[in-house]
């Protein structure tokens, strides 16, 4: 059993590497409720959003483990278990401990949330995912925050719309994605990606015509009533915008 798992993850191809090639550059997270505790899963379980992320081309998954968000780590090595796609764990990282037990439970990447760390520790936790073959998976929401990534090179880099200090529970300003874009660029991350609040696909096309590489979507994806509807608008509009990858 366990050797089947190890061998899976072996397989997995890398989380940056998957999200660079994949036509619609979406990162669909698997999240129990948003910030406010409304339930986002509405009945369906684990087994069926993944099965739906899967079948609508996503190169990649999110899986929110942190409590606010009614996350546990079970729901991490559930997930593993239902899909070879390339996993980021989104918790409140802060040591090692969790990073090696993030690889141990089959995650490809996990959120270091500048904002909430030491630059010191934030440096530590970089080293330490680079060094177990993960993704660190930076979220970021100022220029500040944004040079005190260490590695870029190697690094994700997201820009937070939304803030986690109050609990993301306002509705984010894509703006911020937009004035930081040129700053995310200058420290050389081969993948720039614009994270939360991300509604309407005309807002998500706008992003990637912008220069992002991806977008990470929680609520709109697991409230849309049909999301090859609005994996189609996407398309559309890409198209009409003019894709700029
Ligand atoms: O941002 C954090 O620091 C964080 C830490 C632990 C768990 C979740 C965290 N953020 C929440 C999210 O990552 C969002 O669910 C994700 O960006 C998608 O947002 P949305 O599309 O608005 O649901």
């Amino acid at each position: 059993m366990r050797d089947a798992f190890v061998a899976r993850n072996a397989r997995k191809a890398s989380f940056t590497g998957s999200l660079l090639e994949a036509r619609r550059p979406l990162i669909m997270e698997v999240k129990r409720h948003d910030g406010d505790g409304t339930d986002l899963l509405g009945g369906r379980t684990l087994a069926q959003v993944v099965a739906g992320y899967e079948a609508a081309g996503a190169p990649c998954v999110s899986v929110v483990t942190g409590r606010w968000f009614g996350g546990t780590e079970s729901m991490l090595t559930e997930v593993a278990e239902l899909t070879d796609l390339p996993i980021l764990q989104k918790d409140f990282i802060t040591r090692r401990a969790q990073v090696s037990r993030a690889k141990a439970l089959g995650a490809s990447a996990v959120l270091l949330t500048a904002g909430l760390l030491a630059r010191s520790s934030l440096a530590t936790l970089v080293d330490a995912c680079l060094s177990v073959g993960l993704t660190p998976f930076v979220e970021v929401t100022t220029e500040a925050e944004i040079t005190s990534v260490p590695h870029p090179e190697h690094c994700v880099i997201a820009v937070n719309n939304k803030d986690i200090k109050t609990r993301e529970r306002e509705p984010g300003d894509l703006g911020r994605s937009q004035r930081l874009l040129p700053a995310v660029l200058d420290t050389g991350t081969p993948c720039p990606v614009s994270a939360s609040g991300i509604g309407a696909p005309e807002v998500a096309a706008g992003l990637l015509r912008a220069g992002y590489a991806g977008l990470l979507v929680g609520t709109t994806l697991l409230r849309t009533g049909n999301l090859d509807d609005y994996l189609s608008t996407l398309d559309a509009e890409l198209a009409r915008q003019g894709d700029a990858r």
